[in-house]
């Protein structure tokens, strides 16, 4: 069970707002998160991933406290069962694909990193640094960094924006492969039609 209570004053170009989440969800499956531009969806990764301390937030992994700010529990992000694609990628620019996403790996399983190299079109690019590949082949080095963790709770904001049909297909499959090996997906994707092919349950921001 993942319980996630959370409060946090977002400063945007029109004034603040307060983001809100209060959810109880069963671990597993991919979650929809959705919700207006500029809600604060990125935002709320953040917070969960550990990089950024809300004004107010309890957030349990099953049974663990990850964020108690109440009771001054706050669970550094390397601690935690979690894996964040950030929508600009945020890639290291001095390492090749393959350093980008080796380094992401706890413990180290070369197979896993050859399958996806493999898988996503990358092999031939192993050994280039990000900044001479496209913002497709980008999007999928971080797709394959956040990936390579099997962490338990996968957390990707646009993963596929920037890719064409085939390898958006390609991206999903793996994703669904994720949660079919018990990992907890949320996930940003602008097409709601395309996830409607898959079995998600929705998480809205208001
Ligand atoms: N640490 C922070 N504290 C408060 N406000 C923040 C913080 N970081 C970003 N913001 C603000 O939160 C707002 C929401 O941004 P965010 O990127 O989370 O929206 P989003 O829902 O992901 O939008 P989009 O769908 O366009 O990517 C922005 O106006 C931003 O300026």
């Amino acid at each position: 069970m993942i319980e996630i209570h959370l409060k946090h004053q977002i400063f945007t170009s029109s004034g603040s707002k307060m983001l809100e989440v209060n959810e109880q969800l069963e671990t597993g499956g991919i979650i929809h998160v959705s919700g207006d531009s500029g809600i604060g969806k990125t935002v709320f990764f953040k917070i969960m991933a550990g990089l950024l301390t809300p004004n107010f937030g309890v957030i349990n992994i099953n049974n663990e406290t990850v964020l108690d700010t109440e009771n001054r529990i706050f669970l550094p992000p390397q601690k935690r069962n979690t894996a964040l694609m950030f929508q600009n990628y945020a890639l290291f620019p001095n390492m090749t694909v393959r350093q980008n996403i080796t380094f992401a790996q706890k413990e180290k399983n070369t197979e896993k990193i050859d399958r996806l190299l493999e898988k996503f079109n990358l092999k031939n690019f192993e050994n280039v640094f990000p900044s001479k590949l496209s913002g497709g082949q980008q999007q999928r080095i971080a797709l394959a960094r956040a990936l390579v963790q099997d962490a338990e709770i996968i957390l990707l904001d646009e993963p596929l924006s920037a890719v064409d049909p085939l390898m958006r297909k390609i991206m999903m499959t793996e994703i669904v492969e994720h949660q079919n090996n018990g990992a907890t997906v949320f996930m940003t994707n602008h097409s709601e039609e395309e996830l409607s092919a898959f079995p998600c349950r929705k998480l809205m921001i208001k």
